[in-house]
């Protein structure tokens, strides 16, 4: 279907800013044109019918690494985004790591930009990086449109000379206070490193490998810990701050307490910190390693009452993958030497919709301001990304309820095919995939429309008198 026709999609049951409601959606030039009980559809080219649907804004998944340049055999743009697709998401900001070079000068950037183009099913941001040595890059990379800058408190791990470095406390500070001077916005992968190398070294030396001691290695204490440190700096340096992954309650509520001091900070936290269990690490294996690690069952509820209680921002997958070879227990290293990260990019919308609608009971327009809405503002898409409103992209998942079916593995239209989510049951599925009103996926003929997504580049939320939201060409 050409983007440029005006066309339909009929009665399905869509999710608005605070409700459910059977409507029309008419599509102009790949924009939410009318959104009406009933459209006569005399001047449509075509009418969708989605009745017995839900029809929801795409999901933003701001937090992603699709590894290129340099380790797109570890993932790659056409794959990633193939599987962000086909979990019903429209737009997606892919992280400065693990590539190689990292994101982290406007070299960098522009090289990565080149890999992109045409290479995307859906719209795409760029991070850039924080890194020690290169903050005379941060003006370049955000004059050049990068989303907002990512720092590591601890080891990031990956492979290769000149790969993406933590930063320590006074390159922490001093960063802050560049991106504030630029009015821009520091993401922090939180996790204290003096506690997690120590407890790290202890575990080796007393020859445990195991899952359960890898756990111990990364306590809540470790991400409570660098979360009140990077507070603390925000104060100083007023610097606006975003935590991505975050695993505990304790964390959450720490900056619930500095959002009500008046910070401007926010978090996320991912499906696998809602669905997951240490226990199911353990079962699962490797693919259900990530740092922070997953936590017990008790905390996982915590975290569903503050989300509920709107103390968590927004949900982002932390698509972190490998080839299927980095994640396995190894001779020496066990555990300890399997790839942190979990694969999960084509479940974030099922798994939000099996435990948070259907199990929990929370509102679809609550979950879409999770999944869409708070991730677009916060990052400067929200003028055309996020919710299902006249004007703004038709960017649109229809879900077909009550479709209860498994996970397979040839499910996943990633690279390499290992999630901690195969073999769950799900109610819910994606029926078709919406980008700029074009049809992106649909459940019977896969990815339909590779390389139809565009760049895109942020209106500065803090930056008085900046340009406006463009898409590249
Ligand atoms: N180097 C990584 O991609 N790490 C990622 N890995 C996780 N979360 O296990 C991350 O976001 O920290
Ligand atoms: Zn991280
Ligand atoms: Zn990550």
């Amino acid at each position: 279907m050409d983007a440029h026709e005006e066309w339909i999609i009929r009665g399905g049951n869509v999710v608005l800013e605070d409700e459910v409601a059977k409507m029309d959606i008419a599509i102009r030039d790949g924009k939410i044109a009318e959104i009406k009980d009933c459209i006569s559809g005399m001047s449509a080219s075509k009418i969708v019918e989605a009745d017995g649907q839900i029809v929801m804004a795409g999901v933003v998944d701001i937090h992603v690494h699709l590894n290129e340049p340099n380790f797109g055999h570890w993932e790659g743009f056409e794959t990633g985004s193939a599987a962000l697709a086909a979990g019903g998401c429209t737009a997606y900001a892919d992280m400065p790591l693990n590539g190689n070079p990292p994101t982290v000068t406007l070299d960098a950037l522009r090289h990565k930009e080149r890999l992109a183009q045409g290479r995307s099913a859906v719209d795409y941001a760029l991070w850039g990086g924080l890194v020690p040595g290169r903050m005379d890059q941060l003006r370049a990379l955000a004059d050049a449109g990068v989303i907002a800058f990512k720092a590591f408190m601890s080891n990031p791990g990956g492979e290769g000379e000149g790969r993406f470095r933590e930063v320590g406390a006074d390159e922490l500070r001093e960063g802050m206070r560049h991106i504030a001077g630029l009015g821009g916005l520091l993401a922090l992968h939180a996790e204290s490193d003096e506690m997690t190398s120590r407890l790290t070294a202890e575990a080796l030396a007393a020859g445990r490998t195991d899952a359960a001691a890898y756990a111990l290695t990364r306590p809540v204490e470790a991400e409570f810990e660098a979360v009140a440190s990077a507070l603390a700096l925000a104060e100083e340096t007023e610097c606006p701050l975003h935590f991505v992954h975050i695993s505990s309650p304790e964390a959450v509520d720490l900056i619930q307490d500095a959002k009500l001091r008046g910070l401007d900070v926010t978090l996320e936290t991912c499906p696998h910190y809602l669905t997951l269990s240490e226990e199911d690490m353990i079962r699962i294996g490797p693919a259900a390693k990530c740092a922070p690690p997953l936590r017990s069952a008790f905390l996982i509820e915590g975290m569903w009452e503050r989300l509920k209680a709107g103390a968590i921002d927004f949900i982002a997958s932390d698509h972190s993958p490998c080839p299927e070879a980095m994640k396995a227990v190894t001779e020496g290293d066990g555990f300890f030497g399997a790839w942190g990260g979990i694969a999960g990019a084509q479940s974030t919308l099922l798994l939000m919709l099996e435990e948070g609608w259907i199990k929990r009971g929370i509102p679809l327009p609550q979950l879409s301001k999770l999944l869409s809405e708070r991730p677009a503002g916060r990052f400067g898409l929200g003028r055309r990304k996020g919710k299902i409103q006249v004007g703004m992209d038709a960017d649109l998942v229809l879900i077909q309820p009550s479709s209860p079916h498994v996970l397979r593995r040839e499910d996943l239209l990633q690279r390499h095919r290992h999630s901690p989510y195969i073999g769950r049951i799900f109610s819910c599925s994606v029926a078709a995939t919406y980008c700029r009103g074009r049809l992106v996926y649909t459940s019977e003929g896969g990815i339909v429309s590779p390389g139809a997504g565009r760049r895109l580049t942020p209106l500065k939320p803090h930056t008085a008198g900046r340009s406006g939201e463009v898409v590249a060409p």
